[in-house]
């Protein structure tokens, strides 16, 4: 193809500059002398620094704090303050300035290309911006990492409902807020507008909330946003929604009006409605006719060898870790295929850990029981109550939730582990670990945990197993 002389040419060119993307335009050209560029249309560090991950935990790590302070002797009970809460969120989004990001980028030697990417033949994009249009050429490879966009059925279209953008970056706490899901973000986003002092309903469709999750959890998650006065209605379709005077009002501003929503569980009226039911891979408007290709290829793998697709765009499970993992993976694949060579990877696909911020905190990685039944596992199961070990029993004074390692009986290698109570996101780490590693559950105990730490728990779990998994199969 001809290139005019406008046409800017870099190794590696990455359509999103979200965390997965910045990963992949680092990881593909470090230490090889190859260049990169990022095409980003937003803010640099996208969804996850400014309107997810970031925001979202820094509005619940008060509240947690707040809630172990209410139930630990020997301390006043600490309250959530909702306008120094926010500013702790505004601090943490860096005011929605992504200079930092950038200031990152061109130190590690990445072009940061402010526009729209959308793929106008092979290896060739076309950047549109206000400054005008421009064409940019891939020599190796493009990268889309475009991340994901929330759903809307049309219904809710017209009442200008509430997205994850709008509770993560709240400024007007709605008295009521409706929030339709079950999911992750219906089970986060409660917590944190509970604190801020809105009566929270939220309607599933399913019997249970977080319905990827071990049965157990749910059903903890389920008692504890009751607890905190969270009222959920499982079963629960919403047949129609409706909204006086809907207005755009900016991200995080009550939308409008109240809204009516009919439902199979009666009418329910609030001031804001939250649309947290899953997000699909944001490929619509990437230019993939123009190689050929329809979203579906993307999410399945067709694509030609100059192209990959990482993190949410890619339709794999949508977490920034899984999303940089698959970026180092790529990444790698890049550098090594310009080289001529082929990058190692282990055989078979690593685990996905996953950690819910609810209350309790869910913490899990592999397979659940079912899931490994399903695969035809012969499996044993470890159930024991979170507050089984003294270094857990000493987080608080009363520690609910149980934990369950799931383990294949005939080879005795750990198939997933799920870890439900106060502050287990750091315990699920472990067991990624022994799942990668191949590591028997009879070697298992010999890691030994300090005591009295919450790791100790792994020492009940891998007791409670039957006792001929204490030793290597016969
Ligand atoms: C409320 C909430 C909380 C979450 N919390 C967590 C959490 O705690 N832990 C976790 O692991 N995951 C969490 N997630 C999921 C996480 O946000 C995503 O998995 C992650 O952001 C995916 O990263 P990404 O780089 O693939 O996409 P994104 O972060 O969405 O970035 C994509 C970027 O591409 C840009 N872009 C899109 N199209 C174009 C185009 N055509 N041209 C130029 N630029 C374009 C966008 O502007 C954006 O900046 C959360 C999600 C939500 C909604
Ligand atoms: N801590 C974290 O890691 C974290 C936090 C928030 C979000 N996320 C990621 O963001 C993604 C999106 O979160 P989410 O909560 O929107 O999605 P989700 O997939 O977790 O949950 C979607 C929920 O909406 C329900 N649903 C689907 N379609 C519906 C419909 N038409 N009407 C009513 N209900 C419907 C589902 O039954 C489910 O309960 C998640 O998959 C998760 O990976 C991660």
């Amino acid at each position: 193809m001809a290139i005019d002389a406008g046409t800017q040419e870099y190794d590696v060119v990455v359509i999103g500059g979200g965390p997965v993307g910045e990963n992949a335009a680092q990881y593909a050209v470090e230490g090889t002398g190859m260049t990169s560029a990022i095409i980003e249309r937003e803010l640099l560090g996208g969804e996850c620094s400014y309107y997810a991950c970031i925001p979202s935990k820094a509005l619940l790590r008060p509240v947690t704090v707040a809630d172990v302070s209410a139930d630990l002797r020997g301390v006043s009970t600490a309250r959530v303050k909702p306008k120094a809460l926010l500013k702790r969120r505004d601090y943490w989004v860096s005011h929605y300035d992504d200079s930092g990001q950038q200031s990152w980028a061109e130190g590690a030697g990445i072009a940061v290309l402010r526009g729209e990417g959308r793929l106008t033949g092979e290896r060739t994009i076309r950047v549109t911006s206000a400054d005008g249009d421009r064409t940019v050429r891939a020599r190796q490879a493009v990268v889309l990492a475009t991340g994901s966009a929330p759903r809307v059925p049309a219904m809710y279209a017209d009442v200008l409902p509430w997205s994850s953008r709008d509770a993560t970056g709240v400024v007007e706490v709605p008295d009521r807020l409706v929030i339709v899901g079950g999911g992750v973000v219906a089970c986060e986003a409660a917590v944190w507008m509970t604190a801020l002092g809105s009566a929270v309903t939220v309607l599933a469709r399913g019997d249970r909330l977080l319905s990827r999750s071990e049965p157990f959890a749910s059903e903890a998650v389920l008692d504890g946003l009751r607890r905190r006065g969270v009222t959920v209605h499982l079963r629960t379709e919403v047949d129609d929604v409706r909204r006086s005077e809907p207005a755009a009002t900016g991200l995080g501003r009550v939308h409008g009006g109240a809204v009516t929503l009919s439902t199979s569980a009666g009418e329910v009226e609030a001031d804001e409605v939250l649309l947290a039911i899953g997000r699909s891979p944001r490929l619509e408007d990437v230019g993939l006719g123009s190689v050929g290709l329809t979203a579906d290829d993307v999410t399945s793998g067709r694509m030609p060898d100059w192209l990959y697709a990482v993190g949410d765009a890619s339709g794999g499970p949508p977490l920034t870790h899984w999303g940089k993992h698959q970026a180092r993976v790529v990444g790698a694949r890049i550098a090594a295929s310009a080289a001529g060579d082929v990058a190692w990877e282990p055989d078979r696909e690593a685990p996905v850990p996953q950690v819910v911020f609810s209350d309790p905190e869910v913490a899990s990685v592999g397979l659940t029981e079912a899931e490994a039944r399903d695969d035809g596992h012969d499996v044993v199961v470890s159930r024991v109550p979170s507050s089984s070990a003294s270094g857990t029993g000493l987080l608080r004074d009363h520690v609910e939730g149980q934990s369950q390692l799931v383990v294949d009986a005939r080879t005795r290698l750990l198939l997933g582990a799920t870890f439900v109570g106060p502050e287990v996101a750091e315990l699920v780490h472990a067991a990624t670990v022994a799942i990668v590693g191949d590591v028997p559950v009879h070697v298992l105990r010999h890691a030994v945990a300090s005591y009295p730490t919450a790791s100790e728990l792994w020492l009940r779990l891998l007791e409670d197993l039957p006792r001929e998994l204490r030793t290597p199969p016969a």
